[in-house]
């Protein structure tokens, strides 16, 4: 007996299942009332974002699960596919298969995505730009971009132990800290879940599976309440991504001639420009300061850093005053000694003129400078060389 398939069928289907497998909806019953519902009254307005489900893979229905709202780019009228409303920000949900999504940011395609804006009260927008000041990816960002990211930002709260990723997943979001919640790193070594670094009330994660379309590489953990920013994948990689292709061309020669980074493999470099900030800093103002926690390590890009020391001894003798200890210019690096030996600061930087900085955070710092880490270390034993010629005494440096 051969059963024939109503024409359309398959299609609202597909529509369906494609807004259920990207949305996660707890009841799937009332979704897709919902959804059909929708479906119905687009095709009798014919309004905007009418059309069959299965019309753009799935696209047909506007879907509001959330006060959201996207806006298309640029002026200019928008019909079908770019007014696609996307999901409501899924809570930690696990994304479908991403292999065949195709995104070239080398290609200077139209920007024609249609924009995530979720809308923010002031107090909101202020405490989100406060949380995404020092965030070392956004840094880089025009102010267009920067404004776009905010826009497509989204609020979520966190319980000690909720697993915000789970290594191994595809990713969904981009997450930035908003001033409080510790966060453990977790990472699979030997079939053991091995806790590699924390995030302490500051920070984001989960940039690497958006950026490269790989599987999660940690998981993530609340150890605490904690709040957060959640950025959607496609906002993510619409900004960040052509961002990033711009900073590849703007960095990798320069990268290539940093002395430190020579034993590197190029996609190593590469990996390095991708998550780096960039930093300018006037003259004589203070870039890090003796005794702080440090949470990165930076490389003059232009200008001078003096580095300046208050050693105990010295301290004792002439009321904390600071003695110049080392300067460094344009391919040179420093901030990585408390980074290495888990210490505070060992001495406080000041810029000399106007200089400009890469910054690179400590999470990325352990992950992808481990094979430069002999250098450094070699390079440390200098500075303990260094501090009893110039203080007399020796200092313990290390960890
Ligand atoms: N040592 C690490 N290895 C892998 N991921 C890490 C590490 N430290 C921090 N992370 C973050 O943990 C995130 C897990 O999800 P992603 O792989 O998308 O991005 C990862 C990084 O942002
Ligand atoms: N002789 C020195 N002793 C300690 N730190 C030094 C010395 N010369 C340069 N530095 C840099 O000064 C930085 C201060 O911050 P960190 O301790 O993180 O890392 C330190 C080094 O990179």
């Amino acid at each position: 007996m051969s059963i024939e398939i109503p024409a359309g069928l398959t299609e609202l289907l597909q529509g369906y299942t494609v807004e259920v497998l990207r949305q996660r909806p707890p009841d799937l019953v009332e979704f897709a009332v919902r959804y059909f519902t929708r479906l119905r009254e687009s095709k009798t307005t014919g309004g905007v974002g009418s059309g069959t489900a299965g019309k753009s893979g799935g696209k047909g229905v506007m879907f509001d699960g959330e006060p959201m709202q996207t806006e298309p780019n640029g002026d200019e009228e928008d019909d079908d596919d770019s007014d696609f409303e996307p999901p409501p920000p899924s809570r930690f949900n696990r994304r479908v298969s991403v292999c065949a999504e195709a995104y070239n940011p080398d290609e200077e395609e139209e920007d024609t995505e249609p924009r995530v804006v979720h809308p923010k009260t002031d107090e909101q927008r202020c405490r989100l730009q406060e949380a995404c000041r020092d965030i070392l990816l956004f840094k880089t960002l025009d102010q267009e971009q920067f404004s776009q990211v905010l826009d497509a930002m989204f609020e979520l709260r966190v319980q000690p132990q909720e697993h915000i990723i789970d290594q191994g997943d595809d990713g969904d979001n981009f997450y930035v800290i908003e001033r409080c919640g510790v966060f453990d790193i977790v990472v699979q070594k030997d079939g053991q879940g091995c806790c590699v670094g924390q995030y302490n009330n500051k920070g984001s994660f989960g940039e690497l599976a958006l950026m490269y379309n790989t599987p999660r590489a940690a998981t993530i953990i609340a150890t605490t309440e904690g709040a957060l920013w959640g950025l959607d994948r496609a906002t993510f990689r619409r900004l960040i991504l052509k961002n990033n292709a711009k900073k590849r061309r703007m960095y990798e020669t320069f990268i290539e001639s940093v002395p430190l980074l020579k034993s590197l493999e190029v996609s190593e470099r590469m990996k390095i420009v991708d998550v780096l900030g960039v930093k300018v800093f006037q003259d004589a103002e203070k870039i890090i300061m003796q005794g702080d926690k440090a949470d990165c390590f930076f490389i003059v890009e232009s200008g001078e850093v003096k580095i300046m020391m208050k050693s105990k001894t010295n301290a004792d003798k002439q009321d904390n005053v600071e003695v110049e200890i080392a300067r460094c210019s344009r391919g040179q690096y420093f901030g990585e000694l408390a980074l290495v030996t888990n210490k505070p600061r060992a001495a406080s930087a000041y810029a000399v003129g106007d200089v400009k900085c890469l910054i690179i955070d400590v999470q990325a710092f352990e992950r992808l400078l481990g094979p430069c880490k002999e250098i450094m270390k070699r390079n440390i034993a200098h500075y303990e060389e260094q501090l009893v010629a110039l203080f007399g005494s020796s200092m313990d440096l290390r960890d």
